[in-house]
């Protein structure tokens, strides 16, 4: 694999059953980084249980399987590599929690891949009212996805197959449908593909002629990648600090915004300990300077590993990463058995900080759908609600509205091991902290 590819985050979302497993195993077994051995171990067990036919679906779900047994198997079955790029499928179609995962999964996501079926009522369920088709679109755009592609799933299973009225008949109806949600259908390419006979998804269909657009792997070449937010201040989330002998306090982390260079003073907050930058080093690569998206390690002189941990974050002394007295934030409750009610303290992570938080005032209820408030001051938030509230952090965190700073203003919201909900800060009440640079 090379490392000089972009890598870009890719969440898959679309109706049940219209073939996202399918599609994505489809992919991941023409171009993922999956080694033979294990390719062939899938095959024989999906033949010996006599699900031959569901091979690509079902290699997915024994990757998804592995993948939740541990974080670094998922990091390499995940991927696949493309002319440009490497993706990563940050979320791959799940049954029961896919709502869930798809707006934990999505808020990470730099393209969203929507499959519709293009088979004889199963389009029209995916677009009615209760529809996931709608559902997921909706949650994307939501979540600040802004490039999407169009897979229109199963034309083998069209009437007649490969029909291309129904495909302009989908086209239609969708693009109207995203377009009424902000999306510049302009941009967006329709693909019509079979993820079980692989027509367009990487070589060109004979079937479909009278198609002459991208093919899905052409299409995926053709996304933007990632901005650069380069001309932000500097914010890097500490994820670990190590002291090495000889060299001093390494703190490892990525940058999200700004520029660090080598020679510049910088402030570690909450602690607000300041040092300067020794040396900067990317894949054991030294380098002067460090822009959005690199992964560094850097020596600082004049902190100690003891004053900075992971969850601090790194910025420069003149715009320092701010500490929240309180934030506010518009939430979404996914999951919870009972109701979520003022002095509630979930966990919050956000960047690589994980610090409980109590909920101090519940401001409106929303509606999920048009965000407007439906009821100011509730007593209680259920599943399925969204709302804005007011949390105030048991300790001293890093918390940055989401609007100046995406990486750090977005958060998951854990308790009984769960995710009880996402949020999108709107506002911070920074707390008063000098900052003495000696
Ligand atoms: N004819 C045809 N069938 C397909 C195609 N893609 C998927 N299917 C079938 O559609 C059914 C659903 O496919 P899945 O890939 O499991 O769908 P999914 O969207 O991942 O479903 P969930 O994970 O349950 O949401 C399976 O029976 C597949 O074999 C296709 O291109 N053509």
């Amino acid at each position: 694999m090379s490392s000089e590819k972009p890598h870009l985050n890719l969440v898959v979302i679309g109706h049940v059953d219209h073939g996202k497993s399918t599609l994505v195993g489809h992919i991941l077994y023409r171009l993922g980084l999956i080694d033979q051995k294990t390719i062939q171990m899938l095959e024989e067990e999906a033949k010996k249980r006599g699900k031959e036919s569901f091979k690509y679906a079902w290699l997915l779900d024994k990757l998804k399987e592995e993948r939740e047994r541990g974080v670094t198997i998922a990091l390499t079955y995940m991927k696949f590599e493309t002319r440009k790029y490497i993706f990563t499928i940050i979320d791959a179609p799940g049954h029961r929690d896919f709502v869930k995962n798809m707006i934990t999964g999505a808020s990470q996501a730099d393209a969203a891949l929507l499959v519709v079926s293009a088979r004889k009522g199963e389009f029209e369920a995916g677009m009615s009212p209760e529809g996931q088709t709608r559902e997921h679109a909706i949650l994307a755009k939501t979540m600040g996805i802004n490039q999407l592609i169009v897979a229109v799933n199963k034309m083998d299973a069209t009437e007649p197959p490969w029909s291309q009225k129904r495909y302009e008949q989908i086209k239609t109806v969708l693009g109207k449908f995203l377009k009424s949600l902000g999306y510049d259908i302009s941009k967006i390419p329709f693909i019509p593909v079979s993820a079980w006979t692989g027509d367009n998804l990487i070589e060109r269909s004979p079937n479909m002629p009278w198609y002459n657009g991208p093919t899905l792997v052409e299409a995926l070449d053709s996304l933007e990648p990632p901005p650069k937010p380069i001309d932000k201040p500097l914010r890097i989330p500490i994820q670990d600090v190590y002291a090495i002998s000889g060299v001093g306090t390494v703190p490892v982390g990525r940058v999200e915004t700004g520029v660090l260079k080598v020679g510049d003073r910088v402030v570690f907050m909450p602690p607000a300990k300041v040092g300067e930058v020794r040396s900067i080093e990317t894949h054991h690569v030294r380098i002067e300077k460090a822009e959005p998206g690199d992964n560094i390690g850097f020596n600082v002189r004049g902190v100690s590993k003891r004053d900075i941990r992971r969850g601090d974050v790194t910025g420069h002394p003149d715009n320092p990463p701010t500490v929240a007295e309180e934030f506010t934030a518009r939430v979404f409750i996914i999951w919870h058995p009972t109701a979520v009610t003022v002095g509630y303290t979930p966990v919050i992570h956000i960047h690589t900080a994980s610090v409980a938080s109590r909920i101090v005032e519940i401001k409106a209820k929303l509606d999920p759908r048009t965000g407007k408030v439906v009821e100011e001051n509730p007593q209680f938030l259920k599943m399925g609600d969204a709302a804005i509230v007011r949390f105030k952090p048991i300790k001293p965190l890093v918390v940055e509205k989401y609007s100046d700073f995406p990486p750090l203003g977005r958060f998951a919201m854990r308790d009984m091991g769960k995710t009880i909900g996402i949020g999108i800060v709107v506002d911070v009440k920074p707390m008063k902290i000098e900052i003495k640079t000696k």
